[in-house]
């Protein structure tokens, strides 16, 4: 396990309306991936708008550590000299993940297909998430991979087993297990092909597909086959989404605030936060909607608005995945009551985001009830107070929304871990007009 850094706080209170153009940092999801996918690619791979995040910045680590010469020659720019799909070499330790279950995960089923051994492990958050989902299905591909009590990282992975494709469905809706399979496919004997029981995010068929090799794939469901190759090329990451989201809702909830988000991801797959709060009645324009590098990308315009709570359809939950702590927030601020039913995977991310919400949000006197797979929360009045973040990132962020409308200063406690997904947001917030700092 990785040592637990040191803890800050902030003390997020109102600033002024927010204004101003302001760039969030890369998707951080497409960020692990082009690291994977051009480190076993043929040729040299340019990835613009890496997010310089503490998840991607292991990925590229551990990709460093199994011999791949990763360059980086200005902030975001990262020059991955690919190796070729069976190039890699034997790392002489564990490949530390850090906080991030996404690369644990797909890179459980990447190092499955690999002739040599390996060990993955994480800090104590991602140490106490789930991995059976990703064991299980790599097992019935023939690999031979372990955990310590199994279920829990670290993972253990013995190289030289020939891999198989399955046709699998996964019990829970998740990226992460469909891209484990898929990067085990690619080097096992057949096809492979994942139903999901909700689509999810799709960047590695999309990737792969880049990187030339094919993939077939559509809402819910992708296939490929082993045994070809990847061809290195340029990767243009787009803004996180995820990351915008804080200052989508920040803005929203602002009296007088409108923001402009440039060039942010609107993969369908991602959006789900902006159905859910244009239905609340936020005021959010995708202007000038392109392509870039692959994926559509839009700048996002947001304008303060009053909203009212709405029970989220289920069939969004997959596609704002990540949003519920901000969504939180929103609800909160909002008339009336907002449910959320059918997250229970929220259960199970870098802490328990369903708890660590209620919690916050309750002892900043706002109702909410707690349910297995979500909550009931009524819309109030935020007042101040001190709340827990529990180390995750989205949680830190999402009370940070938060102070900007309560009614004294809200303390959030330990949100280093905000360096995972978003560096500098209390930079990029405060210019935007947050009432934000250290303490
Ligand atoms: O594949 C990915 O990049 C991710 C998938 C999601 O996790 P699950 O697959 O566990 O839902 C999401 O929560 C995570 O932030 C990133
Ligand atoms: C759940 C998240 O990431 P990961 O699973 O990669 O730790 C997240 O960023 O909210």
């Amino acid at each position: 396990m990785t040592a637990p850094r040191g803890t800050v706080d902030w003390f997020a209170t109102r600033g002024t309306p927010l204004q101003g153009s302001h760039r969030v940092p890369g998707d951080k999801s497409v960020s692990h991936r082009a690291i994977m996918l051009a480190s076993i690619a043929d040729g040299t791979t340019t990835i613009d708008g890496f997010l310089e995040g503490e998840d991607t910045r292991a990925t590229a680590e551990i990709f460093r550590q199994m011999g791949v010469a990763i360059d980086a020659p200005a902030p975001s720019r990262r020059v991955v000299h690919g190796v070729g799909i069976d190039g890699l070499q034997a790392p002489r330790g564990p490949l530390d993940c850090g906080n991030a279950g996404t690369a644990m995960r797909l890179l459980a089923g990447l190092l499955c297909g690999q002739a040599f051994d390996s060990a993955l492990v994480g800090d104590r958050s991602l140490s106490a998430r789930p991995m059976q989902r990703v064991m299980e299905p790599l097992r019935a591909m023939g690999a031979r991979v372990e955990s310590h009590d199994g279920q829990r990282p670290p993972l253990r992975i013995r190289g030289g087993a020939a891999l198989h494709g399955i046709d699998f469905t996964p019990e829970v809706a998740s990226a992460q297990v469909k891209s484990a399979v898929l990067l085990a496919g690619l080097y096992g004997a057949g096809e492979t092909v994942v139903r999901e029981p909700r689509p999810t995010r799709d960047y590695t068929e999309r990737m792969l597909g880049q990187f030339g090799w094919p993939v077939e794939h559509s809402p819910g469901l992708a296939r490929l086959r082993g045994g070809h190759r990847l061809r290195a090329i340029h990767v243009q990451v787009p803004a996180d989404f995820s990351s915008a989201a804080f200052l989508v809702v920040a803005a929203t909830l602002v009296p007088g605030s409108e923001v402009l988000l440039p060039a942010v991801g609107i993969n369908p797959r991602r959006t789900g936060l902006l159905a859910v709060l244009r239905a609340m009645g936020a005021d959010v324009a995708a202007i000038d909607e392109r392509e870039q590098g692959g994926e559509s990308v839009a700048d996002l315009r947001v304008r303060h608005a009053p909203l009212s709570g709405i029970a989220v359809p289920e069939d969004l939950v997959a596609d704002m995945i990540d949003e519920f702590p901000v969504l939180a927030i929103a609800a909160a601020c909002a008339r009336g009551t907002t449910v959320i039913r059918g997250a229970a995977e929220l259960r199970v991310k870098e802490s328990d985001r369903i708890s660590a919400m209620a919690q916050g949000l309750r002892s900043l006197g706002i109702a909410v009830q707690e349910t297995l797979d979500g909550a009931v929360i009524e819309g109030g009045t935020l007042r101040g107070g001190r709340v827990d973040s529990r180390g995750d990132h989205r949680v830190a962020m999402a009370f940070a929304v938060g102070g900007q409308v309560a009614a004294s200063g809200i303390v959030v406690r330990d949100v280093a871990n905000v360096a995972t997904s978003f560096p500098g947001f209390d930079m990029l917030a405060r210019t935007a007009g947050f009432g934000l700092h250290a303490r």
